[in-house]
């Protein structure tokens, strides 16, 4: 039997500036950039437990130097060496793979900057937008790295699974339109919903918008009310349209709104084929079965937010409407989990030829 202290060190991830990690097949040396924000912490958090992963590197911008311990005292016993380094410190000789967790239009400069052997799963929004024009339009600016961009996979793990395995660069969907595409494409690809009539009413944590300070996050502005941003202009709108498109065979666009509060879709649609709400729900059981994350809830149970936080789970249900002919589909998932870090580490897995749910089943805290 283990002693205490050996169970104490097989699990923590071993951090550290310098630290010279083993290269072996069955580990993955993972560097963690953008480990002083929200999805890098996650990150770190859920690869704590892996038996695959020793983190090699982890890196913070404004804080660099600083422990890790010390900007996130909540993974002490995840970080018991080394310090937040800035990404040119990083010795990559030493990475199989990278989770870039960074601010979306500073991250394809820096991918490309990174050498060609590495595996990357980036969760910004960089390399998700086939069109670079498209990028252009809603992120105002160049796309940086358009050859990077040809060889991304959209990782979308439930639907690209086999596109993942092979991919060096994922580019990990955004939260919202992770809630939008996992229970819409299958319904559009079986012409059950109308692809013309789709109005998405979106919800998202404050955690959502990063750590990163800024006036309109503070608790005095957001705790106890709800409030609507982007309206009309949110720029995960062509990333929603483009999966959604994808799954129509031809042009979809969307009604979108995101406000914040917890991470769930209530979406509208309009039944079309002789579907009716229960069919729906038939066709999402049948696309999911088997899945280990993606749940369809028993009839007429509604998704909570607070039954899938801190789980890479994604709860489903869908709804009859009021009005005969339309149905309503409510998905939850938690925006830093499924919605980011999760869904990250989900496709690493994938990447790296380890099993997918490694390091991922735990299930949601409650209350
Ligand atoms: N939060 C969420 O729910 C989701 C976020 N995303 C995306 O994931 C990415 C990270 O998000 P999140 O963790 O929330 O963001 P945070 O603002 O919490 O963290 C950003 C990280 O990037 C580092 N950083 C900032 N600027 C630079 C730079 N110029 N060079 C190097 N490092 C830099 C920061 O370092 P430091 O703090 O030390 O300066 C920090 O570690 C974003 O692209 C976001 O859009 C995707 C899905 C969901
Ligand atoms: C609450 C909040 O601000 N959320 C972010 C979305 C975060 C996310 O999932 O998406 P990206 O990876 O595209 O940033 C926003 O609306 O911009």
């Amino acid at each position: 039997m283990k002693t205490a202290g050996a169970q104490r060190a097989a699990v923590r991830p071993r951090v550290g500036r310098k630290m010279v990690c083993k290269a072996s097949a069955d580990v993955a040396r993972v560097a963690v950039l953008g480990a002083s924000g929200y999805t890098g912490a996650e990150v770190v958090r859920l690869s704590a437990l892996h038996p695959n992963i020793t983190i090699a590197a982890l890196t913070g911008e404004k804080q660099a130097g600083k422990s890790f311990a010390e900007v996130f005292p909540h993974l002490v016993s995840a970080s018991n060496i080394g310090a937040l380094v800035k990404i040119a410190d990083v010795d990559f000789d030493q990475v199989d793979a990278v989770f870039c967790c960074l601010p979306h239009a500073t991250t394809q400069q820096i991918i490309k900057s990174l050498p060609t052997n590495l595996k990357i799963v980036d969760l910004s929004a960089d390399f998700r937008l086939r069109d670079v024009n498209t990028y252009a339009q809603w992120y105002g600016g160049e796309h940086a790295a358009p050859e990077l961009q040809e060889e991304a996979v959209y990782g979308l793990t439930e639907l690209k699974r086999e596109e993942v395995k092979k991919a060096r660069l994922v580019a990990n969907p955004g939260c919202y339109p992770t809630t939008v595409q996992i229970p819409l494409v299958p319904l559009l690809e079986k012409g059950l919903i109308s692809k013309d009539d789709i109005i998405i009413d979106a919800k998202s944590g404050v955690s959502g918008a990063g750590r990163a300070a800024k006036e309109s996050n503070l608790y005095t502005e957001i705790a106890e009310g709800i409030n609507a941003y982007g309206v009309s202009s949110h720029r995960h709108m062509p990333e929603i349209e483009q999966g959604l498109s994808d799954a129509a065979g031809a042009d979809v666009r969307v009604s979108f709104t995101p406000h914040l509060m917890g991470m769930q879709s209530t979406i509208y649609v309009k039944l079309e084929n002789g579907a009716t709400p229960d069919s729906l729900r038939a066709e999402l059981e049948a696309r999911y079965a088997g899945e280990p994350f993606v749940r369809i809830l028993p009839k007429g149970v509604v998704p909570h937010t607070r039954h899938v936080r801190g789980s890479n789970f994604c709860f489903i249900n869908v709804f009859p409407d009021r009005i005969a002919g339309r149905a309503i589909v409510i998905c939850v998932i938690d925006n830093l989990v499924k919605g980011a870090s999760g869904q990250a580490l989900q496709n690493l897995n994938l990447v790296m030829g380890f099993p997918e749910t490694t390091g991922l089943l735990q299930l949601a805290m409650f209350p």
